[in-house]
């Protein structure tokens, strides 16, 4: 009822142009601050009965109950039977949670506290390698246990007063081949960062990591840590317990950054600036618990991302930080996202009643402008596009280029929802061309407008405000899944691929027959055997 209430208001408000609703009170009334940070949503066709329609389908799922189900440690991640609690996490003050009758806090304090030593050593060097101090920390993991650490390095890299951070993800040996080469195995740590120990693209290169390591010094095991729940798996791997973080498998992947798959992180920034971090994150929390929906800033993202997805039916969300340390945050939001929210069966197994998530891709401005911006502009599709912005960056002497990037952001949603209309676009070239001519030229150069974006704001990306956009993000995908009604900290999706991996690996060796292989795939098989697979 409401979704077809939501529908029908769509349909009857699509045409109108929504900068006309825009004024003062509008600009007031559709932004909303928490903590350091403002979510303007007021360049959206969104008005007051849509926006009291979306908030009736939160009440219409019950968020509320839903979302102190999460923080308070009941099992809602029901394909699995676990509990969600990345939150506790960054629980730094240490209340109690509760999972299954047990608090958990204690663990997780104690675990934060080891990071922290083992994390302080390494960086003041009473830690050191067998050739000296500790000049490179190699992050080996994939999806969750690479995204957010690699994404939150770059993000604080004015930070970074640590060793040097890499990061090795794809089982391509270009990539492992490409960072060992830069690295001195005398002086590099390697963490293994896996929640399972068992990804094979993460075992194949700490495996690779280990072979290289030996061929430096004697003692591998010295050199490595693991980051795991999986404390069997990375004993019989050879890291010794002293040097393995362990966490629970409440923390899903893609939100494990706060704990011990934050490492390299921690190293990199130290432990005061990783507990920032956490803090901002902590603020977010209780933002998130305790404002009103009209004021709740995860809620209203979410809302405007339902809006624009399963009811206007845009296709696609552009995540652009006017923000350079921010150029991983849109393959981290890739995974958060997607492999939340990208699914096509509801919790209680029956089809999704509407559509899943979007596809989320993005870029940093002011780089994307000179890239796929055209199609934004003037595309025949909508994208809806989400800009962040700090107000201040990190380089103080070059300030005049920081105003110039925010004049750029600011620009590009004004542009968006204002557009060119055939007039002006004429008048533009009126110097130029004359009589049709003029028409079909001035025709190339309207821009339709009444494209909808955010824009979250903030005043510089330190360790806190980190903290808070990523929780930000978390809880907005928290929000559409309940909303949508289906499990987000699940991923059937990918289990698939992996199976036919495993099975096609002897048949790429040519240790296996190509018996039961479609045509298709049989025929590329024979290729590049032929090119020497
Ligand atoms: O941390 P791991 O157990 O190695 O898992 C790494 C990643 O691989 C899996 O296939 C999942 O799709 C991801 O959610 C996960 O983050």
């Amino acid at each position: 009822m409401v979704w077809d209430n939501l529908r029908a208001h769509h349909a009857a408000t699509a045409d109108r142009r929504f900068e006309t609703l825009l004024d003062t009170a509008r600009a007031d009334d559709f932004s909303v601050t928490a903590g350091e940070m403002r979510l303007d949503y007021a360049k959206t066709n969104i008005d007051t009965t849509a926006r009291d329609l979306l908030f009736d389908l939160l009440d219409q799922t019950g968020l509320a109950a839903k979302r102190d189900a999460m923080f308070t440690g009941a099992a809602i991640n029901e394909t699995e039977g676990r509990a969600v609690l990345h939150t506790a996490l960054r629980n730094l003050d240490g209340g109690p949670v509760m999972v299954a009758g047990q608090d958990v806090m204690p663990d997780v304090l104690a675990t934060l506290a080891r990071m922290e030593d083992f994390a302080r050593a390494v960086r003041d060097g009473s830690i050191r390698g067998q050739g000296g101090k500790i000049t490179d920390v190699v992050n080996i993991g994939i999806g969750g246990s690479d995204l957010g650490p690699a994404m939150a390095v770059r993000a604080l890299a004015p930070y970074h007063d640590g060793p040097r951070c890499h990061f090795v993800s794809n089982v391509d040996p270009a990539d492992i081949a490409g960072v060992l080469r830069r690295c001195d195995p005398a002086t590099t740590l390697v963490i293994v960062a896996s929640k399972t120990f068992t990804t094979i693209e993460t075992m194949t290169n700490a495996r690779t990591a280990q072979a290289w390591m030996a061929q430096g010094v004697s003692d591998t095991g010295a050199q490595f840590a693991a980051l795991s729940t999986a404390a069997d798996k990375t004993a019989a791997f050879g890291i010794d317990a002293s040097r393995v973080f362990g966490f629970a498998d409440w923390v899903g992947g893609r939100y494990s950054l706060w704990g011990p798959i934050g490492l390299s992180l921690m190293i990199a920034i130290g432990p005061e600036a990783f507990r920032a971090f956490l803090r901002g994150a902590q603020a977010m929390d209780q933002h998130f618990r305790a404002a009103d929906w009209h004021e709740n800033l995860p809620a209203l993202l979410a809302l405007v991302g339902i809006w624009h997805h399963q009811i206007c039916g845009y296709p696609t969300r552009a995540v652009l930080p006017y923000d350079n340390n921010l150029n991983r945050l849109p393959a981290y939001l890739q995974q958060l996202e997607m492999e939340s929210n990208g699914k096509g069966v509801a919790m209680d197994g029956t089809d999704l009643a509407v559509a899943s998530g979007p596809v989320v891709w993005g870029e940093p401005g002011t780089n994307g402008q000179h890239a796929f911006y055209q199609l934004i502009h003037q595309g025949t599709g909508i994208v809806s596009c989400e800009f962040l912005i700090a107000a201040r960056g990190h380089e103080d002497a070059l300030h005049h280029q920081h105003q110039l990037l925010v004049a750029n952001c600011l620009a590009q949603s004004e542009a968006l929802m204002r557009g060119r209309d055939l007039d002006s676009a004429r008048a533009s070239i009126a110097d130029k061309f004359t009589g049709d001519e003029l028409d079909r030229q001035a025709r190339h150069r309207v821009f339709t407008g009444n494209r909808p974006s955010v824009t979250l704001a903030y005043p510089q990306l330190t360790p806190f405000v980190l903290g808070q956009i990523i929780a930000l993000y978390e809880h907005r995908v928290f929000v559409e899944g309940v909303v949508l009604g289906l499990n987000s900290y699940d991923q059937w999706g990918v289990e698939l691929g992996k199976e036919l991996a495993t099975a096609l690996q002897p048949v790429v060796e040519g240790r296996a027959g190509l018996d039961g292989k479609d045509a298709s795939t049989a025929a590329l098989v024979g290729f590049l055997q032929r090119h020497g697979v």
